[in-house]
């Protein structure tokens, strides 16, 4: 996969494992109490669990001195059934907690995703970036809850049981613990790979996000170019990396899953022979060899526990190495809740200063404004024409504030966009993009997307202004007719006169129009200037302009040249004074030049 040009949140480096704990900790915290109680039903369990080779042990010793046994066997069935109910309770308690965790996870996840700060959004992946949501969170799952929980009561019950069977006997024991303790040096040495295994494979599940991401965003282009099987095998590598880190992680877990079995065997063989031994040299009654035994056997559930809570624990540090880097990257603050209605008649028309600007994308990229300095004044419309890439598109990306300035001042009204409340500035606003995005959705959710508490009347007023009321009559469902993938059941005209609409839906003080570098037919192109020159008689309207019929309207063009204001004027003046702008609109087409 071919992403080595754009980096992404994969290249940031990986957490460290005191951070990852905290992480984890934090999302484990909120839940504390429930943990708590899952933990103390899971340890009531393991008591009973305890006392049963207890009760054996006194079985037995009755069964030999021909005591009656009904009342210790009743008491042993009571145990058992008793232990099961309060399993099966706490495990409830704890599973409903993880899903709760993993909630809050994808919560908090994707509440920063769309708070991302532009610059860095764009170095991420979006396909990268579902599966941390989707994929990765599901991993917090069993770490959360099962892990700590699994963890604890492993620990409480192995202890007990080991000072249990310390007072049956001390040798024993050792022979026990030998057995142990090799078998767990063994299962440390693999655990770290189950994490590394497990991390290489979610990165895969990224890749393949990303992948099918790449396609269904240009789906018709894929079709169109006959690249579906080509693209098919490049969602398959990552498929199959997905596949060879799973499988390379299975065989980590499977090794270290049945290591619990494997040292309780080990040992119940070595207990017998040193155990059998010392029945027979009379130092230990048979009674207490079997309850030994027992216990031994009762040993596999803690230790099996407490291996399971650590590899869940290794796949749980890897999903949230991968969670806390996305949570590393800066973001925004939210737009703030507008109760009222926006007003859009009522909006003072905002004017908009540039002074020296100089700017840059990145550091190390070349500088695309350089002391850029020009007004637009509130009211009326103007116009910025130049060739492509002379960064006309950036000077609107500056006024949103999408981007800092790295020289100069960009003022909005009068006041540093950097003085204005970030939503508040945002909130002032319509913005059209160059390619105008519908999003998939109803024409109505598409249309109140940046205003949702529009009223019918408003909807009405702004699509008789962008000419859309003829387009709604024909809809099957009007208003409420999906528009498709990104609008893909509509023409571009209407895209762009709907990405006008939901603009000026917002009641703007100031639109800026990033005009289509498309060709549109000459009745949406007249239909779209219209719109312009209307809106600009009540709002201060700045226009990215492709066309020379948007140019001709405009109360001023400003002309920019690689990064420069070259001449400012009206399309009278200009033609006369300034050479490209007069090749420019010798065109029409402007930015072909
Ligand atoms: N997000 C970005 N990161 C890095 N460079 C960028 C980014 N966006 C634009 N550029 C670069 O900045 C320069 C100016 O881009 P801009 O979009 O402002 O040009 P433009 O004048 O609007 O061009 P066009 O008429 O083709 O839309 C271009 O060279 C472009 O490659």
């Amino acid at each position: 996969m071919n992403t080595a040009s754009r980096p992404s949140t994969t290249d940031a480096a990986p957490a460290s494992a005191r951070e990852t704990f905290t992480a984890l900790y934090e999302h484990v915290r909120p839940h504390r109490w429930v943990v708590a109680l899952g933990l103390l039903c899971a340890l009531a369990g393991a008591a009973g669990g305890l006392l049963q080779p207890l009760a054996t042990k006194v079985l037995v010793d009755r069964l030999a001195s021909s005591d009656a046994i009904t009342g210790i066997l009743l008491a042993l069935t009571a145990l058992v059934v008793l232990s099961a109910i309060v399993d099966g309770l706490g495990a409830y308690v704890l599973e409903r907690t993880a899903e709760s965790v993993v909630l809050a996870a994808r919560r908090t996840l994707v509440g920063r995703l769309l708070r991302l700060r532009l610059a860095e959004a764009e170095l991420v992946l979006p396909g990268d970036l579902m599966s941390r949501v989707t994929s990765d969170t599901t991993l917090l799952r069993a770490v959360s809850t099962q892990a700590v929980v699994g963890a604890a009561t492993g620990v409480v019950a192995f202890v007990a049981a080991i000072a249990v069977m310390a007072i049956l006997d001390v040798v024993l024991l050792g022979v026990t613990l030998g057995v142990i303790v090799l078998i767990g040096g063994l299962v440390a040495l693999v655990m770290p790979r189950i994490a590394r295994a497990t991390e290489r494979s979610q990165e895969a599940v990224g890749e393949i996000s990303t992948a099918l991401e790449r396609v269904f965003g240009a789906f018709r282009t894929v079709k169109a170019s006959g690249a579906e099987q080509r693209e098919a095998a490049r969602v398959e590598v990552a498929a199959r990396q997905a596949w060879r880190h799973g499988v390379r992680s299975a065989k980590w877990e499977a090794l270290a899953g049945s290591a619990d079995g494997l040292a309780v065997q080990l040992a119940f063989l070595a207990v017998l022979a040193v155990g059998g031994a010392r029945v027979s040299s009379g130092a230990i009654p048979v009674s207490t060899l079997i309850a030994f035994l027992l216990y031994l056997f009762y040993l596999i559930e803690p230790v099996s526990k407490l291996i399971d809570a650590v590899s869940q624990y290794q796949e749980g540090a890897a999903a949230i190495s991968r969670i806390t880097r996305v949570q590393r990257l800066s973001t925004e603050p939210l737009p703030e809740h507008r109760p009222a209605p926006p007003r859009h008649s009522a909006a003072a028309p905002a004017s908009v200063r540039f002074a020296d600007v100089s700017f840059r994308y990145r550091t190390g990229l070349p500088d695309i404004h350089h002391q850029v300095s020009f007004e637009a004044p509130a009211a009326g419309m103007t116009a910025i024409v130049g060739p492509s890439g002379a960064g006309k598109s950036t000077v609107f990306a500056l006024i949103e504030r999408f981007y800092e300035v790295t020289g100069g001042r960009v003022l909005f009204d009068g006041k540093d966009v950097r003085d204005w409340s970030l939503p508040h500035l945002r909130s002032l606003i319509g913005y059209v993009e160059q390619d105008a995005p519908v999003l998939a959705g109803t024409l109505r959710e598409n249309l109140i997307f940046a205003a949702p508490e529009a009223t019918d009347d408003d909807i009405r007023d702004v699509l008789s202004r962008t000419k859309l009321a003829a387009l709604v009559d024909r809809l099957p469902h009007g208003l409420d007719t999906p528009v498709g993938h990104r609008g893909s059941m509509l023409s571009g005209g209407e895209r762009q006169r709907i990405a006008i609409a939901r603009a000026l839906l917002r009641g703007p003080r100031l639109l800026l129009l990033d005009e289509a570098t498309s060709q549109l037919d000459a009745v949406n192109e007249l239909a779209l200037r219209d719109v312009i020159t209307e809106t600009a008689t009540r709002t201060t309207v700045m226009v990215v302009a492709h066309r020379l019929s948007t140019v001709i309207s405009a109360d001023r063009i400003i002309v920019m040249d690689a990064g420069r204001v070259r001449a400012v004027g009206t399309h009278a003046e200009l033609v006369a004074q300034d050479r490209l702008y007069a090749q420019l609109a010798a065109t029409q087409l402007l930015t072909s030049a």
